[in-house]
């Protein structure tokens, strides 16, 4: 956490609690995985739901599916008509998404492609209105060039674990999170915001034209 730990939990005191759904997903990983810290959890859950019922997305990018509490957050909250791609590398974390999305009301609305996601987004077409990044860090600037071409135009790149780097024991991807945030800053052709939501959320589109 990079806020103090009683104002995250006063956050999350103060926002809307999870569905029966995802906190059954919670409660599933919790008991199926090593790492179920890797959810965005209720907090972060709920503002990509915020988002996606603000931004009333036609299709949803995801890098990083895990075992699809992030994604099935984005789809309550998705309009009528909404598709989600979302992008997952490993078999185990495939087969138990594809398990909650099969249980959900969702699972003919959100399409998830097993393997490397790089070589996944070299064969999707866009436009994409809203994406989220939440996978390996080491590859987010390999991913934003991949999915800026994909992206909508006003289309909005969520990137988590911004922050990251000031609280991870992991060197690489403290370096490869500042070496991210600082290229999004050094672009003229973005505008951005990092918000200091969990381990940090970066919100991203393109800078409108002058
Ligand atoms: C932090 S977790 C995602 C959590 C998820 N968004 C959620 O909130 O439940 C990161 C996921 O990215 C996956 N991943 C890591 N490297 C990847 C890659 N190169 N391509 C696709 N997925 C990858 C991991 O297997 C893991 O399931």
């Amino acid at each position: 956490m990079i806020v103090r730990p009683k104002i995250e939990q006063y956050a999350a005191e103060h926002t809307s609690p999870p569905s029966p759904l995802l906190a059954e997903v919670a409660a599933a990983t919790e008991s199926a995985t090593e790492r179920p810290e890797m959810m965005v959890g209720a907090l972060e859950g709920a503002l990509l739901a915020m988002l996606v019922a603000m931004q009333r997305p036609r299709r949803i990018l995801e890098i990083g599916t895990f075992t699809g509490y992030s994604a099935l957050s984005m789809a309550e909250a998705m309009p009528a008509g909404c598709r989600i791609v979302t992008l997952e590398a490993d078999a185990h974390h495939a087969a138990l998404a594809r398990r909650h999305f099969a249980a959900s009301p969702y699972a003919d609305r959100i399409e998830l492609c097993e393997g490397p996601a790089l070589d996944t987004l070299a064969g999707l077409t866009g436009p994409f209105d809203l994406m989220f990044f939440d996978a390996d860090k080491r590859s987010y600037i390999r991913y934003l060039d991949a999915v800026l071409p994909l992206l909508s135009e006003h289309g909005v790149v969520a990137v988590d674990n911004a922050l990251q780097f000031a609280i991870t024991t992991n060197a690489e991807d403290a370096a490869s999170i500042k070496a991210f945030n600082s290229h999004v800053a050094g672009r003229a052709d973005l505008v951005q915001v990092l918000l200091t939501v969990r381990a940090g959320l970066t919100l991203i589109r393109r800078a409108p034209a002058r």
